[in-house]
């Protein structure tokens, strides 16, 4: 396919003095997906969508924006974020706050479609400094969608939310992405990326680890997640593959990347063993083996493609 891209980065860093935080990141956004970025505290995630919003400049490498330059505020007219820290102002009433910015574009959604979509109708007249912190974050991502960007970029959109407030968030990402907006979306949840992204991203200390979907991202990774009780949980850190030990009830939880090589070295061991179970990896675990590799060691993949 060939589409142009929405968003492009080519050969990009940014240093903060001697901190190198994003590290030569090559990487196009195409429109159509909603693409999940994650990687660990520090991994460069803020910095990346910092660089798409015009806040900061590459230290060398280009970063383009619809084909222009994202520091160029026309530029900027059809990408819609959220930032981390919301500041909304507080005397404001929730509809208001909507109007108000929903006012700087041509094309908007009106209040209260926009307002029944985020789960916000029941608050339009409520002032946004009563709103509780998950009720902020509902209008924060809202107002991201208010000018029909072609481009969203939202940054942990649904940290402290809960259960239900966060699914809430995720139907009306979905939908709007079915009307036609391209999403970034960053996130310490990985079953929010498993839920919403198409595409993922892996990124540490600057890297890009991985790109891929999510099913290939978990495949290329191959680890598998083996459960057991043994008496001498130590013992098995010394078996070949172990990528990972958790211990949760009594039960240890490892992390391989070859099971059956795994079981084969369990048994050879001696360990005494019971309740044996073997299972694919979740994004979390290949998520988590990725990030632990070093670099030279990394499996990077673009749509199949090799990188290094
Ligand atoms: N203005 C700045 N000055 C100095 N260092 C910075 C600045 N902004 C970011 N950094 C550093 O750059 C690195 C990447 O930070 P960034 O905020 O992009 O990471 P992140 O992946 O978004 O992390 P988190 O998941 O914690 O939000 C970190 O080491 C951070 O300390």
């Amino acid at each position: 396919m060939n589409s142009t891209p929405l968003a492009r980065f080519e050969r990009v860093t940014r240093r903060f003095g001697d901190l190198v935080a994003v590290d030569d990141v090559t990487l196009d956004i195409e429109p159509g997906a909603i693409l999940g970025l994650l990687g660990p505290n520090g991994a460069g995630k803020t910095t990346l969508l910092s660089l798409l919003q015009g806040l900061r400049r590459p230290t060398s490498g280009t970063v383009t924006l619809f084909g222009a330059d994202p520091r160029d505020a026309r530029t900027r007219r059809l990408l819609g974020s959220t930032p981390q820290e919301t500041a909304l102002p507080e005397t404001l009433r929730v509809g208001e706050v909507i109007d108000y910015v929903g006012g700087h574009f041509a094309d908007r959604v009106e209040t209260d479609a926009l307002a029944e979509e985020f789960g916000l109708s029941d608050l339009l007249r409520r002032q946004s400094g009563s709103l509780s912190g998950g009720q902020k974050r509902r209008l924060a991502v809202a107002l991201a969608f208010v000018g029909r960007p072609r481009l969203v970029l939202l940054d942990e959109p649904t940290t402290g939310l809960d259960v239900d407030a966060r699914r809430v968030l995720w139907d009306a990402i979905r939908h709007q992405h079915e009307l036609g907006a391209t999403v970034v979306v960053t996130s310490h949840y990985l079953e929010e990326i498993e839920a919403l992204a198409q595409r993922v991203i892996v990124l540490g200390e600057g890297r890009v680890l991985a790109d891929d979907s999510v099913a290939r991202i978990v495949a290329e990774v191959g680890v598998s997640q083996v459960r057991l009780e043994v008496e001498e949980p130590d013992a098995l850190d010394a078996l070949d593959g172990v990528v990972r030990r958790d211990t949760a009830d009594g039960v240890q939880v490892l992390t391989v990347s070859d099971s059956d090589a795994f079981v084969r070295a369990l048994v050879g061991s001696g360990i005494r063993f019971r309740n044996l179970g073997v299972r694919g990896a979740t994004l979390e675990e290949a998520f988590l083996a990725l990030t632990a590799r070093r670099p030279a060691d990394e499996l990077v993949t673009s749509h199949g493609k090799e990188l290094r």
